[in-house]
């Protein structure tokens, strides 16, 4: 199994710690206004809120796609800061798995495209070898390791893109809508292979299920602001709460019946 939780230097720090953040984008136009969010190590939180609220935004101020407004982001300890040593490990801790898994894979083999990123870091021969399997071990992708990426299912492809992330043994795993465009199925298995994994989880969605399914905390942001933060079951129970930041369940979808059947399968 995957050890990497006790493995980050530092490891007392929460996993992720945004102290104040706000920012604006070149045009003007803000996204946000001053966020707080501390993630113990460990936790899985849902990030929720409506079409633009700020939480692309946000991810991208993980791990320093974005910078420059006010307030700090720490990950396991380290600040994010442009300095370029720093920012090269900020990015190994933050593991970011976009929507679109053909965004992180543009290599001939599954196995190639999971190595890329360690043999980055330096790694080579036995670990890089070790490294990729265990990746793909923890996705039940292994046996497609000679494959070409382009040839799996986009359910696969999903996985793949996640082997990638943990193949540089992150700190935190940030997904974004992970859910989308997969069969009940694959939403399901991807669920279970999130869920075993020892890692600290942040994960995008618009998916209410999903995040009930995952996550025991969401956090729901809107207009780039923290405005509800707690357990998943009470929030998606706040049927008023999810009105007023245009959040909407499935019809029919009762999350209390929900809560107490993942309780009792948990
Ligand atoms: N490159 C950009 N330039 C200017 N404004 C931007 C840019 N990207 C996003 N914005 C604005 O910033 C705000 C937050 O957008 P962001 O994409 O972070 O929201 P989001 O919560 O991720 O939305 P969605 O659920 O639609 O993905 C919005 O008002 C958006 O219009």
């Amino acid at each position: 199994m995957i050890g990497y939780v006790d493995t980050v230097p530092g490891a007392a720090a929460p996993s992720l710690d945004v102290r104040g953040v706000r920012f604006s984008y070149p045009d003007g136009q803000v996204a946000l206004r001053g966020v707080d969010l501390t993630v113990p190590r460990g936790e899985r939180v849902a990030l929720l809120g409506p079409n633009g609220a700020g939480k692309t935004t946000l991810v991208l101020h993980l791990n320093g796609i974005l910078a420059g407004g006010d307030g700090t982001v720490t990950v396991g300890g380290l600040t994010v800061d442009r300095d370029r040593n720093t920012l090269a490990e900020i990015r190994r801790r933050v593991g970011i798995v976009f929507q679109d898994p053909d965004d992180q894979l543009f290599l001939p083999t599954v196995a190639e495209d999971v190595a890329f990123g360690p043999a980055n870091l330096g790694l080579r021969g036995a670990e890089l070898a070790a490294r990729v399997t265990e990746a793909l071990d923890a996705v039940g992708m292994a046996e497609h390791r000679d494959r070409a990426p382009q040839h799996l299912s986009f359910g696969q492809r999903r996985r793949v893109a996640v082997a990638t992330v943990l193949a540089m043994r992150p700190e935190i795993l940030v997904l974004d809508e992970p859910s989308s465009n997969l069969d009940p199925a694959a939403r399901r298995e991807l669920a279970g292979i999130l869920r075993r994994l020892p890692v600290t989880l942040l994960m995008v969605t618009h998916d209410l299920p999903y995040a009930l399914e995952l996550c025991d905390r969401s956090v729901i942001l809107d207009t780039g602001r923290i405005v509800a933060d707690g357990a998943t079951a009470q929030l998606l129970a706040d049927g008023e709460l999810l009105a007023r930041h245009r959040l909407e369940l499935p019809y029919g979808f009762d999350p209390a019946v929900a809560a107490r059947q993942l309780a009792g399968n948990g």
